[in-house]
């Protein structure tokens, strides 16, 4: 099992923020987590990548191809995200630099965990550009942040996130910011990049009609417990629990 949560709880002080979450996602997986906003969806997935904010404390395991996560010094957990651990987030200007060109941000993740030298890096640099499908890579390379699309650097990040090939890839609401035909592209890219690398995907959402294209299985949350599981077709077409009803009914999902 390449991620296996078990009991994983996330409190601030006293006041338990997320129960008892257990679930496992297996290699090449595609498991989409749902819920209304706030119900826990994003502290589940931070706990997993020990980047819950100050003041939060998670009990519990998260194992990622077997080791322990949760209670992992900084040191090590900064070893491994990035490497057999990679995110993408919704708002990409956050989680790159302003004031680095964008070839050389692709080029660093590679060689922060890797043996290449620069040049080699930049040259799998511009070929991870090309494969996320960013016109003119080469010039590309040469951007910064700012001079990009939305839609373009999003495809960065997710250079990035696929650059050391990861076991898990987590995507937290990647393609909410994005136009309609602009989010079809970024999730068809996310789909052929972990098919290719058969990388375990933890994706968040609170759009049905994404889980139903990108996830053969879905996690359902709701006031930080986990209330169903099982496959995307059965949770969108049966659902068992009378909150997953309710978000269908509040969906607009022609299939439900
Ligand atoms: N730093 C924090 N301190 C205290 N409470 C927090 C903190 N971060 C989140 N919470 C609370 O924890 C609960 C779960 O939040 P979380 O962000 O995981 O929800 P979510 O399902 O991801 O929602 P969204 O879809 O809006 O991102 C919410 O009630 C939220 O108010």
């Amino acid at each position: 099992m390449t991620l296996e949560v078990a009991q994983l709880s996330v409190f601030t002080g006293a006041r338990q923020l997320v129960h008892d979450v257990s679930f496992e996602v297996g290699r090449g997986e595609r498991v989409g987590l749902i819920g209304e906003s706030g119900s826990g969806k994003s502290l589940t997935a931070s706990a997993v990548m020990g980047l819950l904010p100050e003041g939060l404390r998670a009990t519990g395991s998260a194992k990622l191809t077997g080791t322990e996560l949760l209670g992992a010094s900084e040191r090590e957990l900064s070893g491994r995200r990035g490497r057999d651990l990679a995110m993408v987030f919704q708002e990409p200007m956050t989680a790159l630099n302003p004031l680095m060109r964008v070839g050389r941000q692709v080029a660093e993740s590679i060689r922060l965990h890797g043996d290449k030298s620069r040049r080699a890096a930049q040259r799998a640099a511009v070929a991870l550009l090309d494969a996320v499908k960013l016109p003119d890579p080469e010039q590309l390379a040469r951007a910064y942040p700012h001079q990009l699309s939305g839609g373009q650097r999003q495809r960065v990040m997710l250079a990035i996130a696929l650059a050391n090939d990861p076991a898990l890839l987590i995507c937290d609401e990647p393609t909410t910011a994005l136009d309609v035909t602009v989010q079809a592209q970024v999730l068809d890219l996310i789909l052929a990049g972990v098919a290719e690398r058969d990388t375990a995907l933890l994706f968040i959402t609170h759009d049905l009609a994404v889980v139903a294209k990108v996830c053969t299985r879905v996690l359902v949350m709701h006031e930080g417990r986990m209330v169903e599981e099982g496959s995307t077709s059965d949770v969108l077409t049966r659902p068992a629990h009378d909150y997953t009803r309710k978000l269908l009914a509040a969906s607009d999902l022609e299939a439900a």
